[in-house]
């Protein structure tokens, strides 16, 4: 029977997971082959739902980690799009805090029940994170980001951008200590030939030519040996989601993030500004920030979602609501 192969895409928040898969939609539309998308999401809100086609069928998973609170709607997601959408590939996007671990175990086990394969897993590192978080005391933060490339087949070093020339070698060494056997691709925005994914499951396949049975049982086996407990490596991520209900200063809204506690990381939203019609697409990961305007309309009020370790939600409450209250006047 022939099965539908399944990526996943792993990679600590803000890595680039989602320009990842707008990619590889891009190259599997381009090559009539019907995608269908899984997206996990800590927050309320499918922010990253927005950048996918609308003619891609889209499971959305929100409000907790797929790898544990929600990991049996992932074989219920999966089950369902297998089903009634009959894609010819499926790529998921879990949570940037998600143990890839556990939600290899979740498709495993579901492949046992319906035709899929789990091909490639794909783990998206920011250069510049992951050197800074490495070169610091060794938090939960360095140790999920390291759970993750552990678990790849394949490492996106994406962000290369940002870096240096003389860090590259580092990083490089810290990425063969953790995985020497994944293959190592440096990226800007997760440009890559997606061609060479493809040949890498290929090649996957030929190198293990037993039954397809075998291959599920040792697979199963291996997720169940190595990892029969739970890892909870990011109960000490916080997601704080606020809506709002005018629009707000440009300028102000950019000054925000610098006061911002510095344990918030990760931040993203749609929001209108003053003096404008238009709505916008904001994108805050590791310092760097990206907006651009949504080119169609969005159903979903103007949000901002903060995600973080441990920080203060007060704090950024009270400097959002600065923030409306002086647009309000
Ligand atoms: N400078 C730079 N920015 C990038 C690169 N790749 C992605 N970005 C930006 O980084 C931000 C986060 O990218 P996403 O693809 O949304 O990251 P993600 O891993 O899906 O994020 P989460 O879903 O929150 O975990 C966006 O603003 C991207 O445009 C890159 O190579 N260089």
């Amino acid at each position: 029977m022939e099965t539908i192969p399944v990526f996943v895409l792993s990679g600590f928040l803000g890595s680039g997971k989602t320009t990842l898969l707008t990619n590889m939609l891009a190259y599997f539309l381009q090559q009539n082959k019907k995608p269908a998308v899984i997206m996990n999401e800590i927050g309320d809100v499918n922010l990253d739902g927005m950048l996918v086609d609308d003619d891609v069928p889209m499971a959305e998973m929100l409000n907790g980690c797929i790898c544990c609170t929600i990991r049996e709607d992932l074989s219920k997601s999966l089950l369902s799009i297998v089903r009634t959408e009959k894609p010819d590939v499926i790529i998921i996007e879990s949570t940037g805090i998600a143990n890839p671990l556990e939600l290899i175990e979740g498709i495993t086990n579901t492949s046992l029940i319906v035709g899929i394969d789990l091909r490639l897993v794909i783990t998206v590192v920011s250069a510049p994170h992951f050197l800074d978080a490495s070169r610091g005391t060794k938090g939960k933060t360095v140790r999920l980001m390291e759970e993750q490339i552990r678990c790849a087949d394949l490492i996106l070093l994406n962000k290369i951008d940002l870096i240096e020339q003389k860090d590259f070698n580092e990083i490089n060494n810290c990425l063969q200590e953790l995985n020497p056997k994944a293959r190592v691709e440096e990226t800007i925005r997760c440009n890559l030939e997606i061609n060479t994914l493809i040949q890498m499951t290929s090649k996957t396949n030929t190198q293990t030519p037993a039954p397809e049975e075998e291959i599920k049982k040792n697979k199963q086996f291996h997720v169940l040996s190595n990892h029969g407990k739970h890892h909870h490596t990011h109960n000490h991520v916080m997601v704080y989601t606020h809506y709002f209900d005018h629009p707000i200063d440009h300028e102000k809204f950019e000054k925000l993030f610098g006061q911002l506690p510095k344990e918030v990381y990760r931040a993203k939203g749609i929001l209108q500004f003053t003096k404008s019609e238009d709505r916008f697409l904001f994108q805050y990961a590791y310092r760097e920030m990206e907006i651009v305007k949504l080119d169609k309309q969005q159903e979903v009020q103007n949000v901002a979602v903060f995600i973080g370790e441990h920080f203060d939600k007060e704090q950024v409450d009270k400097a959002i609501r600065e923030l409306t209250i002086l647009e309000g006047r």
